[in-house]
């Protein structure tokens, strides 16, 4: 069993090489599901953890048949029943530069991801020094070119809060989501997406109020201040999810893609520029003038632009 609010008949699997992340694709919608797998201690995040995160959201990204990824961690945890999106960096394996492969099982990254695939074409060892790339990972996010949904089925604490911070939207379980930024207790600090954008979305005085005080808040007050888009009964999480993803897939890419450009430009500075830029250039490259433009290089001539209208 995937998950308790995970339903079979919706899914396939599209690896079963993963030990610490479920992926699968849709089989009605142009969705992707991917899951932190770690119930038991409320799905935190270790070195392995985040290299299965991006290889998943990595392939997501580039298959031109998914539109929407879903975000979410599986549960509930076999040990006490409780459910969680993620509570962040895995203390139990943080060394002192950062997460480390620890046990044996650590030591081996999974087929497909970034440190296995590092061994196999270059001969480089796997890491021996402390990790600390749960932020490549929203980065990954947050360029990706379609919606990413953080699911909250259970507790977003620490890293695992600024993972939904950072994600397009988020839904979440009336009964059992709950948001709390530990970093701080733990001496960690999250000094970008996770904090900074937190503000963007619900203002300056509660944001340090999340990380200050460090107050935990239920899904109907997290959707009042801001940061949640909608408190969904636990039992529908999924399915809501899923309807999320039919509606935004039935719109058209190009406008969805360059509106999360356009929505993060102002907060991403140059790269912002470069990233919505990039997207404009492939439409530029889709026109007679661009074709023109390359033709003439090719042929040795001078390019003709005469018939181009200068829009305005
Ligand atoms: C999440 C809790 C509030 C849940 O509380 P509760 O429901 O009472 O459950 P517990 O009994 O506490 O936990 C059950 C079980 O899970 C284990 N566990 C929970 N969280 C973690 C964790 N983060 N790491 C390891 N293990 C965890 C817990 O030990 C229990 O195990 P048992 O064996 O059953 O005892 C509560 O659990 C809690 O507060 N957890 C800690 C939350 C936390 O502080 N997280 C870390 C914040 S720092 C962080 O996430 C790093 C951020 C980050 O990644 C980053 C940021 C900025 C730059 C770089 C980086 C980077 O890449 O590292």
């Amino acid at each position: 069993m995937v998950s308790d609010l995970f339903d079979p008949d919706r899914w396939t699997a599209v690896t079963d090489e993963f030990s610490d992340v479920t992926y699968h694709r849709a089989v009605d919608t142009p969705a992707a599901r991917v899951a932190i797998d770690r119930p038991a201690v409320r799905n935190a995040f270790r070195p392995r953890t985040v290299d299965e995160l991006y290889a998943a959201l990595d392939h997501a990204r580039q298959q031109p048949d998914v539109g929407c990824v879903l975000l979410t961690g599986n549960g509930p945890s076999p040990k006490d029943g409780g459910w969680a999106f993620s509570a962040g960096g895995d203390q139990a394996i943080r060394g002192e530069s950062g997460y480390e492969y620890r046990d044996d099982d650590d030591a081996a990254p999974a087929e497909g991801t970034d440190a296995a695939t590092d061994d196999a074409s270059l001969g480089t060892e796997t890491p021996t020094v402390g990790r600390l790339h749960i932020l490549e990972v929203q980065r990954l996010i947050r360029f990706m070119p379609k919606p990413v949904v953080a699911v909250v089925p259970g507790w977003a604490v620490g890293g695992g809060h600024s993972l939904h911070v950072v994600c397009d939207l988020t839904l979440a379980s009336e009964e059992h989501a709950k948001f709390l930024q530990t970093d701080p207790d733990v001496a960690s600090f999250d000094g970008g997406f996770g904090s900074a954008y937190l503000a963007r979305q619900i203002g300056q005085k509660k944001a340090r109020e999340v990380f200050f005080l460090g107050k935990t808040y239920g899904a109907e007050a997290a959707a009042d201040m801001g940061m949640v888009n909608e408190a969904v009964p636990h039992e529908d999480l999924e399915t809501v999810a899923l309807e999320w993803a039919e509606t935004m897939t039935g719109k058209s890419p190009t406008a969805m893609r360059m509106l999360k450009y356009a929505f993060n430009l102002a907060d991403d500075g140059m790269v912002g520029q470069q990233v919505f830029a990039g997207e404009a250039t492939r439409l530029a490259y889709m026109t007679d003038e661009a074709s023109e433009g390359r033709d003439a290089f090719l042929e040795g001539r001078d390019p003709d632009f005469s018939n181009v209208p200068w829009h305005y």
